[in-house]
């Protein structure tokens, strides 16, 4: 009985079975199929005809021959064989085999291949010893395994009567008693066909045939040790003796078969059980995946080992618009994008053979011809012997993802509104230009660039329109700059432009001369006829900095520098700039605490009436007495205070005290006089103008129709019909309102018409070019004048004009029909005191002279 390698359970019967089929044509002598399995130590042989097992006969159906009979031993076996023959399949399972075993209760299953032709035999016990049984048996004592009565028969007994017992005993094996324990044998089955195969006569008694002596084991031997001796000696049964050295019974290898089979069965069984739960279990597992598999919002797609597609899911189908039977068989090459080069396909390929797995963006073709990149994991699924057996492609798309990437990438380096390189871009930008330059020894500039007066047309017209003029001024800029420049926004108006690498200073110069020409030209949007300029900074390396901090600084210094000297310019950093931008940040400081600290003081300018040369009115104006800086002009301060927001505090202390001083005059029984007050554009949209005038009249006693409110252009072009409800209110007060600086904004007819105003004043730029510098009338500085004159008069508006220094001014302006005059010619702006003396006489220098 030999013992093999445990095998598991789910291999086949094929793999076990004893090829050596004993077998025998169904007319074969009885005596003849007795020798072949005497010959072979087999206990049994197969029937066959035409290949095909028809029956069997076995040690056991030797004991049925009657030995008595000769012609006993020449009966053609088909005779005597047990049918039909119970065959199995050699691809059942050992655990499938055991069972039938089992419920079958045989002890031998003739193996046949799926034609149906015997190819082997298969026993029980080759079953259930393939199945580990060491562990088992060294546990068990002999004695357990004895589980039938032993059959004992003196050995006198005729050879005839004793197989007839055994025949009836149904067993295989007796003990042949002999005079004392030592003479005892033993008769099996195997004895009588053995007499069958040896034709030599019959024996009178079983004495003669039993085998002598008969080995034993004692009662508490293991069954291990016990199956090994068999084993060694050949043989198939011992006796059984206990500590006495008494004879227990026979213990045949069928018997530790038999303890075996209950261990093997209850083993099998749960075998089963486990198998059946993990049947179910890994069913169920199938059911989730196949599930996830369907609703997974990835793409699935599986591959065979030859790249040929086997399967989608849903969400491949929706992303590539492939329908599963558009693309099942097919290979995944009808989705290539065509963006990518073989290289990148051998690299993916040489990648999943070394790591079974690839993962990486891809860019695919949808069925539509859309290109798209997406995020794909592939994985080898390999057999058990290594062997690929399909790919598991999984991907996402992210169009969107990339998108978001790419935006995000445009918001951190680019101005969103132009489009231009933001701040950060043009940093990295400088920052690389200054390292070129310095290992090529080379001049690079930098430009800062500023729109005049930006403010007042998002004030007056609105951020939509001051949006466009922005996106407008990209342009140009653009397209004045060489290759390789940038342009970019640093926010608000302000813009700049690096030029890497320049030969001469005066090719920046030139640079920035064309873009203040290209600025210069109108800007049409929605309607308006916008004039613009900019005023602009130049900073070259390494002169002006060598540091990207110290040339932004000073190039910037260098724009504020441009727009102190009148805008529309563009100047080079000099180091005396610093100074001034040092003031700057001083006055900045002490601005803050002016009207606190009484530094502010207002002078007064006459207006005078064209038709009598008497004083109409007087302006007022605000000075600034900085205690280091001396005096400070409005023109200077007013733009500051409204960038830092302390407008509003500066223009009620203005109006307050304006209020106060002409008061003062009329309480001196002076001819009463009408003050006019300027209200900036910013403090217009502040503040409520109304309640701030109400309160100043109402503190000072100043009757309202003494008073006037000059606004610029600007303000009547924020929300216009806001700005009507609050002039018609200063108007039902009785205040008056002028509008200054006339002709330098963008305020159209329409709007004028709608406006409840009183006077226009010509802005003094125009009157100055009246005459030019030979004292000759401009055609088209008079043509400007007498028309707003006009456009004034048209709206039974009053015309008043500003910055009349010259005789010929006041007489072109008088021959025109303006209505009253102002300037050095008449007045510069006095003390309060000093006005005093202006009363009640004749201004005009006509009447002077
Ligand atoms: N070249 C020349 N200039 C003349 C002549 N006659 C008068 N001026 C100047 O022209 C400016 C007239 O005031 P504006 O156009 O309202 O222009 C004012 C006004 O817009 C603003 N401003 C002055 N005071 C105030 C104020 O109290 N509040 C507000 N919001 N702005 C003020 O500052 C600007 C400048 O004021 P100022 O420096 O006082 O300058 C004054 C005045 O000194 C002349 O014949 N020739």
């Amino acid at each position: 009985m030999k013992v093999e390698r445990p095998v598991p359970p789910d291999q086949l019967v094929e793999r076990i079975l004893r090829r050596e089929l004993l077998s025998c044509a169904p007319d074969t002598p009885i005596l003849e199929a007795a020798t072949i399995m005497a010959e072979k130590r087999c206990s049994s042989i197969v029937i066959v005809a035409d290949g095909r097992p028809m029956g069997i006969w076995t040690e056991r159906d030797a004991l049925a021959v009657d030995l008595g009979s000769p012609d006993a031993f020449t009966k053609p076996i088909a005779s005597v064989m047990s049918t039909p023959i119970k065959t199995i399949s050699g691809t059942t399972t050992l655990g499938d085999a055991g069972m039938r075993f089992q419920l079958e209760g045989v002890r031998h299953f003739v193996v046949v291949d799926d034609a149906g032709v015997a190819i082997g035999i298969v026993s029980q016990s080759d079953v259930i010893l393939r199945h580990g049984v060491e562990h088992f048996l060294v546990l068990r004592t002999v004695r357990s395994a004895i589980n039938r009565p032993m059959v004992t028969i003196p050995a006198d007994t005729d050879l005839r009567n004793a197989i007839a017992q055994l025949r009836s005993a149904r067993t295989d094996a007796a003990v042949v008693l002999g005079a004392d324990s030592d003479s005892h044998g033993i008769v099996t089955e195997r004895d009588v066909l053995r007499l069958i195969a040896g034709r030599k006569g019959i024996p009178a008694t079983v004495g003669s045939i039993a085998s002598r002596p008969l080995i034993s084991v004692r009662h508490d031997d293991s069954l291990l040790g016990t199956r090994n001796l068999l084993e060694e000696k050949g043989i198939r049964h011992v006796g059984v003796v206990d500590d006495a050295g008494q004879l227990l019974g026979l213990l045949s290898f069928s018997d530790i078969l038999s303890t075996l089979q209950y261990e093997y069965v209850h083993r099998l069984d749960e075998a089963l059980r486990e198998r059946d739960e993990a049947l179910l279990r890994s069913r169920k597992d199938l059911n989730l995946a196949h599930k996830v598999i369907e609703a997974s919002l990835d793409g699935i797609m599986i591959l065979d080992s030859h790249n040929r597609v086997e399967f989608v899911n849903p969400a491949f189908t929706h992303m590539t618009g492939y329908a599963p039977e558009e693309i099942i068989g097919k290979t995944p090459s009808i989705l290539k994008s065509g963006r990518h080069d073989d290289a990148f396909y051998t690299h993916m390929y040489q990648t999943l053979d070394k790591q079974d797995y690839w993962q990486g963006e891809i860019w695919n073709r949808r069925k539509n011809g859309e290109i798209y990149p997406e995020w794909l994991t592939i994985n080898v699924i390999r057999d058990e012997d290594g062997s690929v057996s399909q790919y598991a492609a999984i991907f996402s798309d992210i169009t969107e993802r990339k998108k978001t990437e790419e935006r995000i990438k445009n918001l951190a380096y680019f101005d969103v509104l132009t489009g231009l390189p933001n701040r950060r871009l043009f940093l990295d930008r400088l920052q690389l230009a200054i390292a070129n330059a310095h290992r090529h020894g080379h001049l690079m500039a930098i430009m800062f660039l500023d729109l005049d007066l930006f403010k007042r047309i998002n004030d007056s017209l609105g951020h939509g329109v001051g949006d466009q003029v922005l996106v407008e001024t990209a342009a140009r800029l653009s397209h004045s700059v060489r290759e390789g420049d940038t342009v970019a926004r640093l926010g608000g108006d302000e813009f700049t432009i690096l030029l890497p690498e320049i030969e001469h200073l005066e090719d920046a110069a030139k640079l920035a001369e064309r873009v203040i020409g290209q600025v210069k030209q109108p800007f049409i949007i929605d309607d308006h006829e916008l004039y613009i300029t900019t005023s602009i900074g130049i900073g070259v390396y390494p002169e002006d900095g060598e540091t990207v901090e110290t040339l932004i600084k000073n190039a910037d210094t260098a724009m504020y520098r441009a727009k102190d000297l009148g805008r529309n310019s563009y100047q080079m950093y000099t180091p005396a700039m610093n100074a001034r931008s040092f003031e700057r940040l001083t006055m900045e400081a002490s601005l803050r605490h002016a009207v606190t600290r009484g530094e502010f003081k207002l002078v007064y300018q006459v207006k005078v009436d064209m038709d009598t040369g008497r004083m109409s009115g007087v302006e007022a104006l605000v000075r600034w007495n900085h205690p280091e800086m001396g005096l400070v002009s409005p023109a200077v301060f007013i733009p500051l205070a409204e960038d830092m927001g302390v407008i509003s505090d500066i223009g009620e202390w203005v109006l307050r005290e304006a209020c106060k001083q002409c008061k003062h005059w009329h309480d001196l029984g002076l001819p009463p006089v009408r003050i006019a007050v300027n209200v900036s554009a910013l403090q217009f949209r502040e503040t409520k103008v109304p309640d701030v005038v109400a309160r100043a009249l109402r503190d000072t006693g100043l009757p309202p129709h003494f008073l006037e409110l000059e606004l610029t252009e600007t303000v009547l072009m924020q929300r216009v019909d806001e700005v009507v409800v609050v002039l018609k209110e200063l108007r039902a007060m009785g205040v008056r309102i002028s509008i200054d600086d006339f002709g330098t904004g963008y305020s159209s007819l329409s709007y004028l018409k709608r406006m409840p105003i009183d006077a226009l004043k010509v802005d003094r730029s125009f009157v100055n070019d009246i005459f030019d510098e030979e004292d000759k009338v401009t055609e088209e500085g008079a043509e400007i004048v007498s028309t707003i004159i006009s456009l004034a008069h048209n709206l039974k508006l009053k015309a008043i004009a500003e910055g009349v220094e010259t005789p010929a001014q006041a007489a072109f302006l008088q021959s025109k029909g303006c209505d009253e005059v102002q300037g050095f010619l008449i007045s510069r702006p006095v003390s309060g005191e000093d006005l005093i003396s202006l009363f009640d006489r004749d201004l005009l220098p006509e009447a002077q002279e």
